[in-house]
């Protein structure tokens, strides 16, 4: 296996109003945040990893693999969003088992490898809620299991905290921490706080309109003073 998890080079995204230009390489197991001002390109820089959006040219590769032309559901990934991540009329366990089977086509081992994972996420005995009765850290505890069961090497995380009160974000941090010693999965995560990356990435991508301007091990990131996106992000002005 390639011990880059992630290569894109020379990727180009046009929009009308916009020409985004993406080039990085991550090292496999890293957890990397992903930070910028509003609008600099965070958002279009997972489509492109995740499938979502095509670029207009350049070399997407996960793991060594060219994603050209590989569906979303193709690709060795797992995103989980702000919100919404869960189908409101399937209960918790089958939104979990919808990441082994998207068919549910769930034996028995199917089944206790979905109540593990709830049970890991600190939500055994939820099988049978419906999404809309949980609160919104429970949804998002919900969506780390899916992610979980699905076992793929890279994980997206677009702010998963944002819709979470402060004790609730610093235990999803905790758990994404814990969950990713055990995987040892590569983990790409936006946030727009520096507590965030303070305390979970070992190393942080900074875009600032349309382009990754840094990507700095996040000792090195916290000392930068040299580029005023990056103070005006860490709250050094
Ligand atoms: N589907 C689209 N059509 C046209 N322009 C788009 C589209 N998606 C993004 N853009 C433009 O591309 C640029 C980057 O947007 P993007 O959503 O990736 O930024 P972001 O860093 O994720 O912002 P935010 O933090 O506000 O979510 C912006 O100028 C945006 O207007």
């Amino acid at each position: 296996m390639s011990s880059t998890a992630l290569s894109l080079k020379g990727v180009e995204v046009r929009f009308e109003t916009a020409t985004l230009l993406f080039d990085c390489e991550v090292p496999a197991g890293r957890i990397v945040a992903v930070a910028g001002a509003s609008g600099s390109g965070k958002s279009t820089l997972f489509n492109v990893i995740a499938g979502f959006e095509q670029p207009e040219r350049g070399d997407v590769r996960i793991l060594g693999e060219d994603m050209a032309g590989r569906l979303p559901g193709e690709r060795p990934v797992s995103v989980i969003f702000q919100e919404h991540n869960l189908f409101a009329h399937l209960d918790v366990a089958a939104n979990v088992g919808l990441g082994i089977s998207p068919a549910l086509r769930l034996g028995p081992a199917e089944r206790a490898q979905v109540e593990a994972a709830l049970a890991r996420v600190g939500l055994a005995g939820f099988g049978g809620r419906l999404p809309p009765t949980l609160s919104g850290g429970e949804r998002q505890r919900v969506a780390l299991a899916r992610a979980m069961v699905r076992h793929r090497p890279l994980l997206l995380l677009d702010e998963p905290f944002a819709a979470l009160d402060p004790g609730m974000r610093s235990e999803m941090r905790n758990l994404i921490g814990d969950l990713h010693e055990e995987e040892g999965n590569t983990i790409l995560m936006i946030t727009h706080y520096p507590d965030d990356v303070k305390l979970l990435a070992d190393s942080v991508l900074f875009l600032d309109q349309g382009r990754i301007v840094a990507h700095d091990d996040i000792a090195h990131f916290l000392e930068r003073r040299d580029l005023a996106a990056i103070n005006r992000f860490l709250g050094n002005e």
